[in-house]
């Protein structure tokens, strides 16, 4: 069973209590901590986000009335509004529930606990809770979203990211097929996740193939499943990731990695809307939405012979641009901040701050791995720093920018140096290298006019 990818608190003074649930929650749950001193709470909370926490109401140390269970269910609701709290009460504790509820709990669960119910209470939390964190996405474009899972806060508000968001908020509800265009870490997936919560499947699954990383010999019985005894390893009968996204939304992250003769397979599939286990002759009747992501230039590959036109067709009904960092250098500060503050709660060291200088540095650097890298550095530099402020020298770069420093490069230099690049690695040939930096032909003579080149 695919685990899902949340992180989930257990509080109570009962170890065999925690025993249990731990055992059973961590077969669903990607992460699973649990806790039986109280005293530890609000240290366990800084140090890490978690997007459910189930907290016991009745300690046998001190009043077992439930009051102070109903105090921290407020201070975590307070401190942590990312966070859901399940509060944990005693069979018949009617009148307790009902104060947790008043109290922002927003559901609750009886001792002793069936696991598949605790299961179900857990998982229809985070399914709102992922609708909600959908909508602030988009709702909160111009102020940093603080806290929570970094899967789920899209940050940004310049032109360009606004735009990008204006055109998922019209393509979500939609049941159209969306291909995802831009450079490795600049967030397509959060993109894909974002058009996900934002449709009406978001209480599907969301099932996700990394074509990129699937070796041939596994391309069909992972995509299609097997049924069991159809080649030498198949001993049980193996459900597809196709059928698994059945309702849902399937997302085939770098599509421009498969052969073509998968992509036939492929293809024939979302002709057909049905799949047929390797193996079997059953074929199950498919309804799913096709999400798919690459940073290769689809067109060019099918003037190469690389990838099928009629492929393309199928997958790109819409297509959505991600800009990179480097087209996005005014949201640099905002995002620095957004993970600082991230990695300062996570890594205890709530006081460090970063220097106006520092900033500069950050938004003259390239970032050839996008918002992946910068959220690198940022945690690199904050479980590195030895003072209470970060300045240019804290922040380990890469050393392309290093050498960059030295030179005392400043943004349109960078520019400038990178539309030569552009140029010289495609051979002076103007369609290829806009399209390389992500920008059209007309605004490439723009700024070759403007750097006399
Ligand atoms: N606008 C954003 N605000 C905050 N974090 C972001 C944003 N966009 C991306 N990220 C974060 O950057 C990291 C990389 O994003 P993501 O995996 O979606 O990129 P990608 O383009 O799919 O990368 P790859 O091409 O390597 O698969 C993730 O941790 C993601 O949460």
């Amino acid at each position: 069973m695919e685990k899902e990818q949340s992180r989930i608190l257990i509080v109570d003074d009962d170890p065999a209590v925690l025993t249990t649930a731990r055992l059973f929650l961590k077969q669903r749950f990607s992460y699973v901590h649990t806790l039986s001193d109280l005293n530890t709470l609000t240290k366990v909370m800084t140090e890490s986000s978690f997007d459910v926490v189930l907290l016991d109401m009745n300690y046998s140390r001190g009043e077992n009335d439930g009051v102070e269970g109903l105090k921290l269910i407020e201070q975590i609701i307070r401190d942590h509004p990312q966070t859901e709290v399940i509060p944990i009460t005693a069979y018949g504790e009617i009148d307790l529930a009902v104060e947790a509820l008043k109290r922002g709990a927003r559901d609750f669960i009886t001792k002793p606990w069936q696991n598949e119910k605790l299961y179900a209470t857990i998982a229809n939390l985070l399914n709102l809770k992922k609708k909600q964190n959908g909508v602030s996405v988009l709702r909160n474009v111009n102020q940093p979203l603080i806290g929570g899972s970094l899967e789920t806060h899209m940050i940004g508000a310049c032109r360009s990211f606004n735009q990008m968001l204006q055109m998922i908020e019209k393509v979500a509800p939609t049941d159209a097929n969306v291909l995802i265009l831009g450079e490795n870490g600049s967030g397509k997936e959060l993109v894909a996740r974002v058009l996900h919560q934002q449709s009406d499947r978001c209480d599907k699954p969301f099932i996700k193939i990394d074509l990129g990383s699937l070796v041939d010999s596994l391309f069909e019985s992972e995509l299609f499943g097997h049924a069991k005894g159809a080649f030498t390893d198949a001993q049980n009968e193996k459900e597809g990731k196709l059928q698994m996204a059945n309702g849902g939304t399937l997302f085939l992250d770098e599509i421009g990695n498969i052969s073509l003769s998968q992509q036939a397979k492929l293809l024939s599939v979302l002709q057909d809307r049905a799949v047929t286990k390797v193996g079997d002759n059953i074929s199950v009747p498919l309804d799913i939405r096709i999400i798919s992501a690459t940073h290769a230039d689809l067109q060019e590959m099918i003037n190469q012979g690389d990838f099928r036109q009629d492929f393309l067709y199928r997958i790109n009904t819409i297509e959505i641009q991600v800009p990179s960092l480097r087209q996005r250098v005014e949201d640099v500060p905002l995002l620095a901040q957004y993970y600082l503050n991230l990695f300062k709660n996570k890594y205890g060291k709530k006081s460090l701050k970063v220097t106006a200088e520092a900033i500069k540095v950050l938004q003259q650097y390239p970032w050839p791995g996008n918002i992946r890298e910068l959220s690198h550095v940022i945690e690199r530099t904050v479980i590195l720093a030895d003072h209470l402020v970060i300045r240019p020298a804290d922040l380990a770069l890469m050393p392309s920018h290093k050498e960059n420093r030295e030179l005392d490069l400043n943004i349109e230099d960078m520019e400038k140096t990178l539309i030569l690049k552009a140029l010289e690695k495609n051979n002076g040939n103007m369609t290829h290298a806009s399209r390389d930096l992500g920008i059209d032909r007309q605004a490439l003579y723009r700024r070759l006019e403007k750097y006399g080149l």
